[in-house]
């Protein structure tokens, strides 16, 4: 049997140049067939905002969603370390409210590491979560809960000041004491070079190659979230139309009188 996944069993695959692997989930099911599956990070993202709820971006999804969520995941996972989204306005107003609802989620849902979004600015509430003994994992570049102050999700760093900048932020993420770093939209090249700098492991999601790790999106790889389709995105399934065809067999079967025979019936 597969060791849990620790923090510290994190670190030493990083030592060892293995490839972190990392995918999203937000519910029992799916929590359960990657964990078997033996990936190393399940990340219940606020990309379940886009993915579950239908919204149009991460700002409506709330700490009670969070949780709930996690719940169902951790109820699921055997081997993987779990690791929890803080939502849009859960960490920004100050650190007293970040490192409340960071507890929140280990103490209530079960989560082991949390997740917060932005670099040097973020770098003092990082360092408070991380004093409560709590494990955090740092997101730069395309930070999603940015929508507005970027103009849509759009592709960081390109610029050689805004590249210097998230050297920095990925700096401060680091000496703040994340155990990892998310590397999001950013070119190929830079991600290689902050992967290069820093010595805890770095997560890319359209970052290249790399990085210590990957991430995606579940609903994503698997054809089942149309919203979006970023260029570094692989769809590695397409399980719509399995979803379709179970559903047009129900509907015609319930309609004909052919659903329910006997054998589904008691006596
Ligand atoms: N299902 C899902 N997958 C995600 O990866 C994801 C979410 N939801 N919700 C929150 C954000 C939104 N994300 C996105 C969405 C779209 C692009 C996108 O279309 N990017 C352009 C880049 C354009 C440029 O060059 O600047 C692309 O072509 O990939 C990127 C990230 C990542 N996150
Ligand atoms: C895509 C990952 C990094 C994320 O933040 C999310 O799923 O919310
Ligand atoms: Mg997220």
């Amino acid at each position: 049997m597969r060791k849990p996944m620790t923090i510290p069993e994190i670190q030493k695959m990083h030592l060892q140049g293995e490839k972190i692997t990392v995918l999203t989930a937000y519910d029992y099911p799916f929590a359960r067939i990657m964990d078997e599956a033996g990936i190393d990070i399940v990340l219940v993202g606020d990309s379940v905002g886009s993915t579950v709820a239908g919204y149009d971006n991460t700002l409506p999804v709330t700490m009670d969603d969070m949780v709930y969520h996690t719940r169902a995941v951790v109820r699921a996972v055997r081997q993987a370390l779990v690791v929890t989204d803080l939502p849009f306005l859960s960490y920004q107003i100050d650190v007293t409210e970040a490192c409340r609802n960071a507890g929140r989620l280990v103490k209530e849902a079960g989560a082991q590491a949390v997740k917060l979004e932005g670099g040097e600015p973020m770098a003092e509430t990082i360092a408070a979560i991380v004093r409560m003994d709590i494990p955090v994992m740092g997101h730069i570049g395309l930070t999603p809960q940015s929508i507005h102050r970027m103009g849509g999700y759009r592709v960081q760093g390109r610029k050689d000041e805004q590249a210097r900048q998230l050297l920095a932020d990925a700096r401060a993420v680091e000496q703040a004491g994340a155990f990892a770093l998310v590397l999001e939209g950013i070119p190929a090249s830079l991600a290689r070079q902050i992967t290069a700098e820093l010595s805890i492991p770095t997560i890319g999601i359209g970052a290249g190659v790399d990085c210590s790790g990957q991430v995606l999106v579940i609903h994503d790889i698997l054809g089942l979230c149309e919203k979006y389709s970023p260029k570094f995105v692989k769809r590695y399934a397409d399980i719509a139309p399995l979803i379709r065809e179970g559903v047009d067999a129900y509907i015609r079967e319930v309609r004909t009188g052919e659903f329910p025979t006997a054998e589904h019936s008691f006596n």
